[in-house]
């Protein structure tokens, strides 16, 4: 298997360093809000990326993080005049409501930053020992001029970066490019003890230690948008190699930003579309299918419309799903030369940097051959089609793989619509009907009653 590496800006053959077993880590939503559909995009790919992993006989350790205490989770509490912990543990909860209805798969491990501070701690006085950060009033912070990889993976220059950084506003610092492995608090921050005074971690070096405690000082793949790159994961790459002396990553991975309105996706800029809203317009497997239809790396442009496409061509697939589930016939086929085929050419495109867009693409072809051997009253063949989409492929890139969502009936719509027409029946004093509709009903356990002001219903 052949994947894209950051890191060297090659694609390389995948070799974990422990045969079988793959550990990786991505980095999760910081949590002060509904996730948008960019930050769906990261959960999403790597999970299929997991699965296919998985598919492929490795056992995976996967780790994502929530960033629970930050800058943004501290003004939206304040905002809201509830503590910071409130705000993250509303928002990881919403993250899962979001995450189980769009069919992401849990990661094995989902650390929380505050779970970590003690360690946190930890790491940082030991990169104060080994000469690589220091204290100031404000904080401690990383000295990026002793870390000499420090660009490696973002491939910039420190030289460069110090003539293009902005007007430092921390004067404390050495260098404008040294970042903050711990902050001190301010009046009425949340804060946990340290060495250094009462505060709290910054973001880097929390990814570090969680990776670092649950996976080892060195692991498989390392994960996150591009975006992360410089200078998170630039950071995160930094303080681990500096602790450690070690490769910290040796893969590094990251899936293309998602547009809108044209720029980035984003909280800040305002220009966001929910998960929640998306799924419950288009549903699961339609923004599944329009994620996983674009190659990870690439950029994505969203918009509404292509969305409805995209929601359109899953419902015809799962049309041509249920008509065969409506023969019964659910048997499981033999592994001929077509069969032996189609996963060759699953897993070929898959092997290739992870290529999604025709993986996908075989599985509507399926879905067409499925269709026409229906009407040819092929049933052999029909079996073999619908099992490849339904427990060969479809669950490796959970498409198809979950039950498809039907628009529910609301009962109570047809329950006022039914009072309506009994009413309509009384005033034409049709009481035999209008009777029959009202014992029907208690028979199933609503009962009726007729009142001044028109019907009320209770149900037992
Ligand atoms: N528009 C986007 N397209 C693809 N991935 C994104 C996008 N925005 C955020 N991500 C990814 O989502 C994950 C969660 O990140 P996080 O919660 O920090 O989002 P964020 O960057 O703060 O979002 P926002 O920019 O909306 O504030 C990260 O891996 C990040 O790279
Ligand atoms: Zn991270």
């Amino acid at each position: 298997m052949r994947i894209t590496n950051t890191l060297t800006g090659k694609k390389e053959e995948f070799v974990p360093i422990q045969p079988g077993v793959v550990r990786m880590y991505v980095c999760g939503p910081t949590v002060y809000d509904l996730i948008h559909v960019g930050n769906a995009r990261p959960a999403l790919v790597f999970d299929v990326f997991r699965r296919y992993l998985e598919y492929r006989g490795y056992r995976v350790i996967m780790v994502q993080n929530f960033t629970d205490i930050d800058d943004k989770i501290i003004n939206k509490a304040n905002q809201l005049g509830v503590d910071y912990k409130t705000v993250a543990d509303t928002f990881i909860a919403e993250y899962w409501r979001d995450a189980h209805a769009l069919g992401i798969r849990p990661a094995n491990f989902h650390p929380r930053t505050t779970d970590f501070v003690e360690d946190i701690v930890e790491i940082i006085e030991k990169l104060v020992e080994k000469g690589f950060a220091y204290q100031t009033e404000t904080g401690v912070y990383f000295d990026v001029r002793k870390f000499e990889k420090y660009g490696e993976l973002s491939k910039k220059k420190i030289e460069d970066l110090i003539a293009g950084a902005r007007v430092e506003v921390d004067e404390t610092k050495k260098s404008p490019l040294d970042f903050s492995l711990w902050k001190k608090a301010k009046p009425g921050e949340p804060c946990w003890k340290s060495p250094w005074g009462e505060g709290r971690p910054g973001w880097h070096i929390e990814c570090t230690v969680m990776s670092v405690k649950i996976l080892g000082e060195s692991f498989d793949i390392h994960a996150g948008g591009e975006d992360l790159v410089f200078p998170h994961h630039e950071n995160e790459k930094a303080q681990a190699e500096a602790l450690t002396g070690k490769v910290f990553a040796r893969y590094w991975m990251h899936n293309g930003m998602v547009r809108f309105l044209g720029d980035k996706m984003s909280k800040s800029t305002g220009n966001i579309f929910t998960v929640r809203e998306a799924v419950k317009r288009y549903g699961r497997d339609g923004l599944r299918y329009m994620i996983l239809s674009k190659h990870y790396r690439s950029p994505m442009d969203f918009s509404e419309e292509l969305l409805q496409d995209y929601s359109r061509a899953v419902k015809r697939v799962w049309e041509i799903l249920g008509r065969y589930e409506k023969s019964g016939d659910i048997g499981i086929p033999k592994r001929n030369a077509v069969y032996e085929e189609y996963v060759n050419r699953f897993v070929e495109a898959l092997d290739d940097d992870f290529n999604t867009p025709v993986a996908v693409s075989l599985i509507f072809e399926l879905a067409r051959n499925l269709s026409k051997a229906m009407d040819d009253n092929d049933r052999e063949d029909a079996l073999l089609y619908y099992h490849l989409i339904r427990r060969e492929f479809g669950p490796v890139l959970g498409l198809f793989d979950l039950n498809e969502e039907k628009k529910e009936v609301s009962s109570e719509e047809l329950l006022k619509l039914l009072i309506e027409v009994r009413d309509v029946l009384r005033k034409e004093k049709r009481y035999d009907l209008s009777d029959r509709i009202r014992d029907r009903l208690r028979e199933i356990g609503i009962i009726l009653k007729d009142t001044p002001s028109g019907t009320e219903y209770t149900v037992e």
